[in-house]
């Protein structure tokens, strides 16, 4: 019989070695030196074991995170987010209002949940755990934890109270206190099984055109630029509910000083861990200088934060946006502040730039799949900012009256994503490196 506190010493000395291997492992930039549990729950204590633990991983030079884990010793691996028998029991402890060992399980008033589901972990790459159970509920483990109430979930719960159409409903949580704060652990939601996710229909669409040596982008079949369209709708839609359900408020001089100061630190600190980027750095700090120059007003108010076609769901009934915690990798401060909706627009079509541009990664030479991709990038960024302009003419505008800051915009998020490639993705670092080239006009990078 397993003593669960054992296991804990178990799993945590192996740590160290584990974390790094794990996708949803922010710090593969750096080592781990060190990792101590900052709280146990233990949830079931006879075999097979279920602790809910949240360590604090320790990287030089003063990197200190708290992660969360699911552990059994049911496993080799002890990871019990694969055990379908033990993952039901954290839906059953939602529906049921719970409290155990410290974790508050509850659901959202007014809803009733089915229990006795297993739980299986989706299998795609990401920066959290979801669990499915059937074909109805998605739970989220957060993986790493940021100190009070996840933007995700805060989100999520305004939009449904204004009845936004373009999420899916909240539908419960986890929580626990962690350094005093109430902390948000997990996030329940309802599962859509039709969806298709964005990334994976524009990449079909680009290999559709790939594969037609003699037709445009507006004659193959599967042409993307009606859903771009009808996305750029759905955006501009979410942003007016967020802004019914939360507010917003003009944004001055100093907001646009702020944030331009926030790129230059950005790039200041990516170049100095990735040195592929120095060549850009003269042109991206004119970029940003650039966006001081703002003609219309703008307003600042709570946005998606890191909106790219993997964040978006087609279903029967139109697109669903998802994941509303902001870029993994960005100080929690940040992710919560009011910010231009352009941020999102601007994330957006940096995706269309990936989708078109990831095909071509170790294919440098063939100029003709090169001139394919751009075209596709152009066709779709264009019918997503006419269908996001079209729906936000009452409200934030049409984004390209702003090009300067929607231009710096994207090259800020191209320089977050050499950051997040040369952590995550080396092989794909060269797909925001060209993109960069081509925005700033400063030569071409190997794609
Ligand atoms: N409500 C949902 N219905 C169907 N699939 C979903 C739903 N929410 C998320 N997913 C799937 O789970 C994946 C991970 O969700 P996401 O919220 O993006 O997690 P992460 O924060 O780990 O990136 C998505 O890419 C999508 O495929
Ligand atoms: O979905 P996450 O919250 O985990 O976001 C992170 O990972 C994304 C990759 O999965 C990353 O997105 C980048 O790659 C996408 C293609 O895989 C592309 O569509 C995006 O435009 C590009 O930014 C995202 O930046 C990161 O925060």
């Amino acid at each position: 019989m397993t003593d669960p506190h054992d296991l804990v010493d178990k799993v945590v000395a192996e740590l160290p070695e584990w974390l790094p291997a794990q996708r949803w492992f922010g710090g593969k930039d750096r080592p781990v030196t060190s990792v101590r549990p900052l709280r146990t729950s233990v949830l079931r204590a006879e075999e097979p074991v279920l602790v809910h633990l949240v360590v604090e991983v320790e990287q030089p030079p003063d990197r200190r995170e708290p992660y969360q884990l699911l552990i059994t010793d049911h496993v080799e691996n002890y990871d019990a987010t694969t055990v379908p028998e033990l993952t039901g029991a954290l839906l059953d402890l939602i529906a049921d209002d719970a409290e155990a060992e410290g974790l508050v399980f509850a659901h959202e008033p007014d809803v009733e949940l089915q229990t006795g589901l297993r739980g299986r972990p989706i299998t795609s790459e990401q920066s959290n755990t979801s669990i499915v159970f059937g074909s109805q509920y998605i739970l989220k483990l957060f993986r790493k934890l940021t100190y009070g109430e996840n933007p995700d979930l805060v989100l999520h719960r305004a939009l449904h109270r204004v009845g936004c159409e373009h999420i899916a409903q909240p539908l419960g949580s986890i929580t626990g206190r962690l350094d005093g704060q109430i902390t948000t652990i997990g996030m329940l939601q309802q599962f859509m099984p039709d969806a298709v996710d964005g990334w994976a229909m524009a990449t079909t669409s680009v290999r559709d055109l790939m594969a037609e040596a003699d037709l445009h982008a507006d004659e193959v079949g599967g042409d993307f630029a009606g859903e771009a369209h009808r996305l750029g709708q759905a955006v501009a839609s979410v942003h007016a509910d967020l802004e019914r359900a939360l507010g917003n408020r003009p944004a001055d001089a100093e907001d646009i000083d702020r944030t331009v100061r926030a790129m230059v630190s950005r790039l200041d600190e990516v170049v100095a861990d990735v040195p592929e980027l120095r060549p850009y750095v003269p042109a991206l700090r004119e970029a940003f200088e650039q966006a001081r120059d703002t003609p219309e007003a703008i307003v600042a108010q709570h946005i998606h934060g890191d909106l790219h076609l993997g964040q978006v769901l087609r279903t029967v009934h139109g697109w669903l946006l998802i994941d509303f915690e902001g870029e993994p990798g960005s100080p929690i401060a940040q992710r919560t502040e009011l910010r231009s909706p352009l941020r999102d627009v601007a994330g957006m079509l940096r995706s269309f730039d990936y989708a078109a541009h990831q095909l071509l990664v170790g294919q440098p030479e063939d100029h003709q799949l090169a001139v394919r991709a751009l075209e596709w990038s152009r066709r779709n960024r264009a019918a997503f900012t006419e269908g996001y302009a079209e729906a936000a003419a009452e409200s934030v505008g049409d984004p390209r009256e702003h090009g300067h800051l929607l231009r710096a915009f994207e090259l800020d998020k191209a320089v977050y994503e050499v950051a997040y490639e040369h952590a995550n993705r080396p092989e794909w670092l060269t797909v925001p490196l060209s993109s960069i080239a081509r925005i700033t006009g400063e030569g071409a990078v190997q794609s």
